[in-house]
């Protein structure tokens, strides 16, 4: 058997950090968050060990041109000789995870043990030189983007701490300009209960100085609303009017919700920020809160949820499950408690947000409940809130689509009934829930049938007289599965209305389908379409309440009558917004231009002086 022998993996430092630079990093300035992080881990380790310290760091930029240094100093737990060892020279190694560190792998933001790497991206070099708390030597160590380092015991003694030491890269200066790195600062680390102290051009100033109270107890905001806003509007750079605080039950998450001051699309990317342990770690955070939520932007602070090695998204697991069930509850909550108390507030932001009020209230019918007489809807009445609408007293109904609402409302409007367009997004949906939930509303379906209901029949002197008119009408229409009825109905200026059953519906789709279709697909559904019954006709009504009706029956004219039974007919199509058949559209076709030859014919006869 031959040998075998046992090698180690050994990693190409400059490669990995390529891909750490282009594949996991947004941008090279995430290296002040891994340092800012790594700083608050420190700090968090030394105070289990001296609950009486007080965390500290501090950013120095110093000199210019190739001489462009940063110093972030903190007074954290520091390292020694053997954590040197194992922690920084070893990648992919963290102190921060399983037993050997002091404290519950919860408490620190770091566990990957690549975070240090990012400072490559700004500079060849990177200096720590630390004191561990556990005391032994100050130490120093130098790592290179080629994989060396060293390590040496310093002779004087450092403070507790450690001093991380950066030289900035050529074609890196502006991530060490003092502005943007004062910004970076207030952006990653705002919410950081210790001081974070910048220090560049002889001037020294607090970065993040105006840590606000409400951070430990989100309902508190409620009394400090001026700054609440003012601090979402630094953050999250928008002005809002009003916000709603968050908060888990067991308090380890908690934000502010900021309700946005405009409507947002539907399809907007919905990110929110997220701090955990109360550094940034993402202002791109989607699953922290539920679809429907997007009328709100979200400063979230956490302890309990697992970032990916990207900082930049959380894991989906069974904890962010139910803290985005919770932000959502809490929100909802409060919209349902804006219901009972504060009314107006509820109907502005319903005004502002009415898709999305919608969308929860579809989901969520205990929220529909509490807040239904505030969504609004388009009826006969006008667009209106439904409680306006349910206070006219009358019986609602509603339809099912669009299409079903344009070809009743105005009939429906005329005979004074109260009816909703169900077709948008939603609104259907929300209506059969509300039937249910709350049957003394009185709400109905309405299908196109019923509004023909009310249409007043004819006498029998007028069928009698009509007779031959409306057989002629109606044989007019025969190849187009339309049958006719002559009626008297309200709006007197509506010469025809045309109605749809289902099946007469399938069918129209079915026509429309066959025109554009091959063969043997236009034979299949040829067979479909044979398939629907005598109930798959459709029918136009004629008001005999309008002249124009009036006119053309009475003359009873065996050309004039079946060729504007036609041009009626795709009229009453247009209006109803159906798209035509080819047949039917030659039919119109047709019918405009015998009625513009019979008017010529007309004038030719009157000396051609008629128009
Ligand atoms: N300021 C610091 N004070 C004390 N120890 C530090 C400091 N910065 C880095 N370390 C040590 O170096 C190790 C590696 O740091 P690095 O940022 O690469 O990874 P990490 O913070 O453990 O994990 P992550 O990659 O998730 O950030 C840390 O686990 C920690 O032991």
């Amino acid at each position: 058997m031959s040998e075998q022998n046992e090698y180690r993996f050994q990693v190409n430092l400059s490669g990995m950090i390529n891909i750490l630079s282009n594949h996991l990093y947004s941008s090279p300035k995430v290296y002040l968050r891994e340092l800012l992080q790594n700083a608050t881990d420190a700090i968090t380790a030394r105070n289990k060990l001296e609950p009486a310290s007080r965390g500290q760091v501090t950013v120095d930029i110093a000199g210019s041109g190739s001489n462009l240094t940063m110093t972030v100093d903190d007074n954290g737990i520091g390292l020694t000789e053997e954590d040197i060892h194992r922690f920084l020279a070893m990648i992919g190694h963290s102190s921060k995870v399983g037993e050997d560190f002091l404290a519950s792998e919860t408490s620190f933001i770091g566990r990957f043990g690549i975070g240090l790497l990012s400072c490559f991206m700004v500079s060849e070099e990177i200096v720590v030189l630390t004191q561990s708390a556990q005391g032994g030597p100050s130490m120093e160590w130098r790592g290179k983007p080629d994989g060396t380092y060293t390590i040496r015991k310093l002779e004087t003694r450092l403070s507790t701490g450690t001093r991380i030491y950066l030289r900035c890269k050529p074609g890196c200066e502006s991530y060490f300009e003092p502005e943007t790195v004062k910004e970076l600062l207030f952006y990653y680390g705002a919410l950081l209960p210790y001081p974070v102290i910048l220090r560049a051009s002889g001037l020294q100033e607090t970065v993040n100085a105006s840590r606000p109270i409400w951070i430990e107890e989100p309902e508190l905001a409620r009394g400090s609303r001026q700054e609440v806003l003012a601090f979402g509007q630094r953050l999250l750079g928008e002005r809002f009017h009003d916000f709603i605080p968050l908060r888990t039950a067991n308090g380890r998450t908690g934000g502010i919700a900021y309700i946005l001051p405009r409507s947002v699309n539907l399809n907007a990317r919905r990110t929110h920020r997220v701090y955990l342990k109360q550094m940034l770690v993402s202002d791109q955070a989607e699953n922290i809160l539920p679809e429907w939520a997007f009328f709100v932007k979200c400063l979230v602070w956490t302890d309990e949820l697992q970032p990916t090695a990207s900082r930049e998204h959380f894991y989906e697991d069974e904890r962010l499950q139910e803290v985005r069930s919770e932000l959502g509850q809490a929100i909802r909550e409060e919209l349902m408690r804006m219901g009972e108390y504060e009314p107006d507030r509820l109907q502005h932001m319903i005004g502002l947000h009415v898709l999305s009020m919608k969308a929860l209230a579809a989901e969520d019918t205990e929220f529909l409940s509490v807040i239904y007489r505030w969504l609004p809807f388009e009826s006969t009445y006008g667009e209106r809130a439904l409680g306006e609408l349910l206070d006219e007293g009358k019986k609602l109904y509603y339809t099912l689509s669009v299409d079903e609402y344009r070809q009743i409302a105005h009939v429906a409007a005329a005979q004074s009934q109260l009816v909703l367009n169900g077709g948008y997004i939603y609104n259907a949906e929300l209506l059969e829930h509300l039937a249910y939930l709350k049957p003394e509303l009185q709400l109905e379906r309405l299908v196109p049938e019923d509004v023909s209901l009310a249409f007043t029949d004819l006498t029998l002197e007028e069928k009698n007289r009509y007779y031959e008119a409306i057989r002629m009408a109606d044989a007019a229409l025969q190849s187009f599965k339309c049958q006719i009825q002559l009626k008297r109905f309200k709006p007197a200026e509506l010469p025809a209305l045309y109605t749809l059953s289902k099946e007469s519906s399938a069918l129209r789709s079915i026509e429309k389908a066959k025109e554009s279709s091959p063969d043997l697909l236009a034979s299949v559904l040829g067979n479909l379409g044979a398939s629907l019954n005598e109930a798959a006709y459709s029918t136009l009504y004629f008001n005999l309440d309008n002249p124009m009706i009036e006119r053309i029956f009475s003359a009873a004219h065996p050309q004039m009558l079946p060729a504007a039974a036609e041009v009626l007919y795709t009229n009453a199509l247009m209006m109803g917004h159906y798209p035509m058949t080819r047949q039917e559209l030659s039919a119109m076709n047709r019918g405009i231009i015998r009625f513009i030859d019979w008017g010529l014919e007309a004038t030719a006869e009157n000396g051609g002086t008629s128009v």
